[in-house]
């Protein structure tokens, strides 16, 4: 049996349905949209489970689900080595968004990641405290600082609505994903320019030890190449 692991609810999960259905799998919930139970047609021995994107990394490294779909995002974020548990086997071409940090529009002297160090390394002697960065992608953001040598900041933890924090006067940046901007703008933040930390997109994903006959056959009907 594989066990397909899918968001369980709004467009990541309606979009997923729809690349599955266009491969000739229709999944789809088993009764109302409070109900987490899935049900599959157009493939033998494939469950559906319906989980929040952000657990499925954990449930796809611990193989209690085979297969999973998810955004990239959240498979780095999560899972410190996640190449050793997971096989990334197709992005999807949806849930686009980049993680990216972002400052006060009104720092008219930062532009970019070089103009952030400087003000980071001043901010201490100005304000008694390291420069805050508030985010959900703690991984993410310190491993990327680092490699930029950036080091005159503290992470702060934000769950969500972290572009309000700036505004709370909790947190001087932010890192975040973003597809629109238009959360960005509403919060008078602008994105420091050059590359994101990481461009992410839905993408499906296997437990590296599933990957026997029963998944090559699963994958050969998508359309998928077995990684
Ligand atoms: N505009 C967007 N807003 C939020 N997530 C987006 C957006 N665009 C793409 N995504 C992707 O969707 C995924 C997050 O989905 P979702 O918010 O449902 O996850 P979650 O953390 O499990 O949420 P929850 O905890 O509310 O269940 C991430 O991979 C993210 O990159
Ligand atoms: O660039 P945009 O199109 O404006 O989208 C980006 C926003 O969407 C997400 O938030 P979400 O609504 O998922 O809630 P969250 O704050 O709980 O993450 C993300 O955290 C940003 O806040």
């Amino acid at each position: 049996m594989i066990r397909l692991g899918v968001p369980s609810k709004g467009r990541l999960m309606e979009q997923c349905f729809d690349w599955f259905a266009t491969r000739g799998v229709r999944l789809s919930r088993a009764g109302s949209d409070r109900e987490y139970a899935g049900r599959v047609e157009g493939a033998e021995g494939v469950a559906l489970v319906l989980l929040s994107a952000g657990e499925i990394p954990r449930e796809l490294a611990a193989g209690r689900i085979e297969l999973g779909v998810t955004g990239t995002d959240l498979v780095r974020e999560k899972l410190a080595g996640w190449r050793s548990d997971l096989v990334e086997l197709a992005p999807m071409g949806f849930g686009h968004a980049d993680l990216i940090l972002a400052v006060p529009a009104c720092w008219r002297d930062c532009d970019d990641l070089d103009d952030f160090a400087a003000i980071a390394r001043d901010f201490r002697a100005a304000h008694g405290f390291r420069l805050r960065v508030a985010t959900k992608y703690h991984r993410l953001v310190r491993a990327w600082l680092a490699s930029h040598e950036v080091a005159d900041y503290q992470l702060v933890d934000s769950q969500g609505a972290t572009e309000g924090t700036v505004a709370n006067q909790t947190a001087e940046a932010i890192a975040d994903i973003t597809s629109s901007g238009a959360t960005l703008r509403a919060n008078n933040l602008k994105i420091l320019s050059g590359a994101p930390i990481l461009r992410s997109q839905a993408t499906l994903f296997a437990h590296r030890g599933a990957m026997g006959e029963e998944m090559a056959r699963f994958l050969a009907q998508l359309g998928v190449a077995a990684g």
